[in-house]
C-alpha cells in the first residue's frame, strides 16, 4: 500500500510514552524510522537538545543568541500546550502520529498588554484638505482642468503634496523631488501640471480652445519611467481621466509585453505623453527612429529608488543623457513656439515616498538644482516647529498596524484563521493583499486556498449568489476560495499575482481584483508593492516580511490611500524576528503586537467543514485547538495523497506496459516509484524558494531575520510538510541537519537553488560565499524576476 500512514515528523505532545508505543502499517523503513523517533523522545522528551521533533532540521544552537536589536539576551522558552485541559489530537487514524501544532513553539518574548486607554483614531495624514479653503483653481490650474477633476473624477481639493508641487511645477521650470506618504497623491501631482501647460498651447487667454489645436502629431512633450508594467499602465489610465478634458491630446504606453511592433505604430501616429518601463524606453530610444525626443520637456521618474533597485542605473542614466543631448527644440514641427507656455529648459521630477541612499544617487544622475518638496505629517509639524524634517519613511497616521508573532509551526493555520475572522460576516466585502516573499511560495499558496472539486466551498448559504464567472485570461490566477469562505458570507475570490506570469494575465488578474464585486484576496509578490492604487483594500496582510523595511512602507501603503481606513498585519516569528518590531517603530506609528492566540480562536470558532477529516472526532464539537490541528492534518494529508505511480523505465513505459501505474503496482515492478501530488511538488519548491528568499533580507536587517536560526522543520509544517526537504542552503544544511539527502537528478551541490525555481537561479549558497555578495545578486534575481520577467528584455 502507499505510505500515506506513517508520518515522519514526529511531536507527540506531553503525555508520556511507553515502550509499548507500536507503528503498524505503512513500509518497514518508516516504521524502524518512527520507532527509533519515539525511543529518542522518550531519552529526551523535553526536546532541548536533541530530542526534538525535527532533529534533522534544527539549527544547531538554539537556546540562547543575541537579539541584535537590542544587544540583550534573547530567549527561547519553549512552551508546553496553550491550554492545561488540552489533550492535542494525535492520533488520526490507524499508524497515524501527527505532530502538534501547540507544543514545542519558542514563546515570544513581546508583550501583548491592552492598552489601558483605546487611543482616539488618527486623523488621516494623505488624505484631500479641506475644500473651504483649497481649491484646484488656487494652485493655478485653468478652470476647465479644474472643473472636470471636482465634477468628473469627484476630486474637490488638493491633498498636501497636490498643493505644494502644482504651483511650482505650472509656474517655473525647475527640477523637483516629490516625496510624500503613499496613497497621498503624488500621480496627479506631477500629472496634472504637465497636463495644463501642455493643453495651454491650444487654449486662447479666455480660456476658449484655439482653432488649430496642438495634436497628437505635435511632438512628444512628456516621458515619464516607472518601474512595473502595472504601474506605467494604472498611470496611463490616470492620464487618459485627465486627458477627457483636453481629448485632443493623446498619451500612450511603451511597456514590454506586448509586441514592439504595436507600440512602434502607435508612437508613429503620433503620443503627447509617453509612459514606459526603462528597459523598453531604452529599447525605443536606440531602434525606433520616429521616436522623437526633440520636444520633451518633461522626464518623471516615479519610483525612482526602485528602479534603481532594480538594476537600472545605466538605462537611467543612458536615458536622461540622451534626452538632454538632444538638441531641445524652440518650435515644434509645425511652427507652434513651445518656450514660454511649456519649460524653456529640460525639467525632470522625481518621485517617491521614502528617502533611500540610491534616490539620492538618482537625484545626482538626473536632477539640477531641484526643489525638494515634501509632504507628511511629520513634515508639517517639523514646519509647524520650523525645523528640518529628517525622516526617511512613514506609513499614513490612520494606517493601524497590526504584528502577530506567530511560532512557524503556527502561521499557516493562524493565516487561515485570520482571514476567516476577516470575511465570517455576512456583507463584509473587503479587499485584502497578502504578500509572500517568491513567486513558488505565491503559487503554492494560492493552490492550497482554492475551492477545487474535491474541496467543497464553506458557504452552505443558499441565498448566497453563485460564485462569479471566471474570465478565461485568468483561469489559473483567480479562483473562489475554500478554507477561508465563510458560510454566512459571500464566497471569497482569490487572486495571484508575481512576475513569472505572462503580461496578459497579469493584467487580467489586477483588473480582476480591481473590480471584484465579491469579497476578494490577492496573494502577491512585491510586485504589488509599488505605487499600485487599489483604492478598497482594507487589509495587507505582510505573511513573509520584506526584504527592506522602505518596501514594508510601500507595502502597507496599498491600503489607508487617500485618506481612507486600512489595515496592516505583519506575520513574524518568535526569536529574533522580534527585534524587527523596534526598527519598524522608529516610524511615525506605532506597530501593535496582537496575540496570535485569539486571532486562532475567533477565526476557527466555527466548524471548518473539512471534506477528508481524518480524526474521529466531530469538528461541530471541537475545540479551537482541535480545529487548527484538524486543517493542519488536513494540509498534510492533501500533500501526501498518492496520484498512482509512475514507472521509471523506458520498458515500462513501451508497448504491453499500458496503464502502468497500476502494473507497477500490481506487478511488484521494483522500478515503480511513487508519483508524488503536484501540490506536494509545489510545497517543497515553495519551501526551499522561501528560505532562499530568506537570506536575501538586507545586511543591516539580517540580524533580524538570520537564516541560520530557522527552525526549518517548524517553517515546513507551515507548508502543510511533515518535514524540510533536502537541498536547502550548504551554509544552514552543514550547521543544522544532516546532508541532506540529494534528489535523484539534483545536482551535487547541497546548497543549490531549487532546480526547477521559478523564483530564483543562479548560486545560491548563501552559507559558502560573501554572504552580502550572495544576497545582493539573489536580490537583483529575485527583483528581476518578480517585477520584470521579460520587462526589461531588450532585444
Ligand atoms: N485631490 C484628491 N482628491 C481625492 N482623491 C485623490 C486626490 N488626489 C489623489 N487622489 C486619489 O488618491 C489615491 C492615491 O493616489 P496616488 O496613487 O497618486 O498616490 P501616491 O502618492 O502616488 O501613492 P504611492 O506612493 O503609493 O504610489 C488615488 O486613488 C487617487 O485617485
Amino acid at each position: 500500500m502507499a505510505d500515506d500512514g506513517m508520518l515522519l515528523n514526529f511531536e507527540l505532545g506531553d503525555a508520556p510514552l511507553t515502550s509499548q508505543v507500536k507503528f503498524k502499517g505503512g513500509r518497514w523503513r518508516d516504521r524502524v524510522k518512527a520507532q527509533k523517533s519515539v525511543t529518542k523522545w522518550q531519552q529526551n522528551p523535553t526536546g532541548t537538545e536533541n530530542g526534538d521533533d525535527d532533529s534533522s532540521a534544527r539549527p544547531a544552537k538554539r537556546s540562547r543568541t543575541e537579539d541584535g536589536a537590542s544587544g540583550r539576551e534573547f530567549k527561547m522558552p519553549r512552551t508546553g500546550p496553550v491550554s492545561a485541559n488540552y489533550t492535542p489530537s494525535h492520533a488520526m487514524k490507524t499508524g497515524q502520529i501527527s505532530s502538534s501544532l501547540f507544543t514545542s513553539n519558542p514563546a515570544a518574548v513581546t508583550t501583548f498588554d491592552e492598552p489601558e486607554e483605546v487611543p482616539e483614531p488618527a486623523e488621516p495624514s494623505n488624505a484631500p484638505l479641506s475644500e473651504e479653503t483649497n481649491n484646484f483653481l488656487a494652485l493655478g490650474l485653468s478652470r476647465r482642468v479644474a472643473e472636470h477633476l471636482s465634477s468628473k473624477l469627484q476630486m474637490k481639493a488638493p491633498t498636501a503634496i497636490q498643493k505644494k508641487t502644482i504651483p511650482k511645477l505650472v509656474e517655473q521650470d525647475c527640477d523637483a523631488f516629490l516625496q510624500a506618504e503613499t496613497g497621498s497623491g503624488k500621480t496627479l501631482a506631477y500629472l496634472l501640471p504637465i497636463v495644463q501647460r501642455i493643453m495651454s498651447l491650444s487654449l486662447n487667454e479666455d480660456g476658449t480652445t484655439k482653432d488649430t489645436k496642438v495634436h497628437r502629431n505635435s511632438g512628444l512633450f512628456a516621458i515619464i519611467m516607472a518601474p512595473t508594467r502595472e504601474l506605467c499602465t494604472q498611470i496611463q489610465v490616470v492620464l487618459e481621466k485627465i486627458l477627457r478634458c483636453a481629448p485632443w491630446l493623446v498619451c500612450s504606453t511603451v511597456i514590454g509585453g506586448e509586441s514592439k511592433k504595436a507600440e512602434k505604430a502607435r508612437i508613429r501616429k503620433g503620443v503627447n505623453i509617453l509612459v514606459a518601463t526603462p528597459g523598453r524606453l531604452t529599447d525605443h530610444l536606440l531602434n525606433t527612429k520616429v521616436l522623437d525626443v526633440g520636444t520633451v520637456r518633461w522626464l518623471v521618474l516615479d519610483e525612482g529608488d526602485r528602479m534603481m533597485e532594480m538594476g537600472f542605473e545605466d538605462d537611467l542614466r543612458d536615458i536622461v543623457t540622451r534626452i538632454r543631448q538632444d538638441k531641445l527644440l524652440r518650435y515644434n514641427k509645425e511652427g507652434v513656439l513651445l518656450d514660454g507656455i511649456l519649460p524653456s529648459r529640460r525639467v525632470t521630477v522625481l518621485c517617491s515616498a521614502t528617502m533611500k541612499m540610491n534616490v539620492q544617487k538618482l537625484g545626482e544622475i538626473s536632477l539640477e538644482n531641484a526643489e525638494h518638496i515634501i509632504a507628511s505629517k511629520s513634515e508639517m509639524e517639523n514646519d509647524a516647529a520650523g525645523g528640518a524634517n529628517e525622516s526617511n519613511f512613514s506609513a499614513p497616521a490612520q494606517l493601524k498596524q497590526q504584528c502577530l508573532i506567530v511560532p512557524a509551526k503556527l502561521r499557516l493555520v493562524t493565516l487561515i484563521a485570520y482571514l476567516r475572522s476577516a470575511f465570517a460576516r455576512k456583507g463584509t466585502n473587503m479587499k485584502v493583499i497578502i504578500f509572500i516573499s517568491c513567486a513558488d511560495s505565491v503559487d503554492y499558496h494560492f493552490e492550497l486556498l482554492k475551492a477545487t472539486a474535491a474541496l467543497e466551498l464553506d458557504s452552505d448559504d443558499e441565498d448566497a449568489p453563485p460564485a462569479p464567472k471566471i474570465d478565461p485570461n485568468t483561469q489559473s490566477t483567480v479562483s473562489p476560495a475554500a478554507y477561508i469562505t465563510s458560510p454566512a458570507n459571500t464566497t471569497v475570490m482569490i487572486h495571484k499575482l508575481h512576475g513569472s506570469l505572462a503580461q496578459p494575465v497579469r493584467t487580467a488578474t489586477l483588473n480582476a481584483f480591481t473590480n471584484c464585486k465579491e469579497p476578494a484576496v490577492l496573494i502577491s509578490t512585491d510586485i504589488a508593492s509599488r505605487g499600485l492604487d487599489v483604492p478598497s483594500v482594507d487589509i495587507v496582510i505582510e505573511y513573509d516580511p520584506a526584504f527592506v523595511v522602505d518596501d514594508h512602507v510601500h507595502r502597507i501603503g496599498r491600503t489607508a490611500r487617500a485618506g481612507r481606513a486600512g489595515k496592516a498585519v505583519l506575520f513574524l516569528q518568535p526569536g529574533p524576528e522580534e527585534g524587527y518590531l523596534s526598527l519598524l517603530n522608529t516610524a511615525t506609528q506605532k506597530v501593535t503586537p496582537e496575540n496570535y492566540i485569539e486571532i486562532l480562536q475567533k477565526g476557527l470558532m466555527t466548524p471548518l467543514n473539512l471534506p477528508t477529516l481524518a480524526s474521529g472526532e466531530q469538528p461541530e464539537k471541537s475545540s479551537w485547538q482541535s480545529r487548527a490541528e484538524a486543517l493542519q492534518l488536513h494540509f498534510e494529508q492533501r500533500l501526501l495523497a498518492t496520484s498512482g505511480f509512475e514507472p521509471t523505465d523506458d520498458k515500462s513505459k513501451s508497448k504491453g506496459s499500458k496503464g502502468g501505474a497500476n502494473n507497477a503496482r500490481g506487478a511488484g515492478n521494483r522500478n515503480a516509484k511513487p508519483k508524488e501530488d503536484p501540490l506536494l511538488i509545489a510545497a517543497r519548491q515553495a519551501f526551499k524558494s522561501h528560505i532562499c528568499a530568506y537570506a536575501t533580507h538586507v545586511k543591516e536587517e539580517r540580524v533580524f531575520f538570520d537564516k541560520a536560526k530557522l527552525h526549518l522543520g517548524h517553517m515546513a509544517k507551515s507548508y502543510g510538510l511533515r518535514e524540510a526537504p533536502g537541498g536547502i542552503g550548504g551554509g544552514v544544511s552543514k550547521r543544522t541537519h544532516k546532508p541532506a539527502t540529494a534528489h535523484k537528478g539534483s545536482s551535487s551541490k547541497a546548497a543549490g537553488p531549487p532546480a526547477s525555481s521559478s523564483a530564483w537561479d543562479g548560486d545560491l549558497d548563501v552559507g559558502a560565499v560573501d554572504q552580502e555578495a550572495a544576497a545582493k545578486r539573489m536580490r537583483a534575481q529575485n527583483m528581476a524576476i518578480m517585477n520584470a520577467s521579460n520587462e526589461f528584455n531588450i532585444g
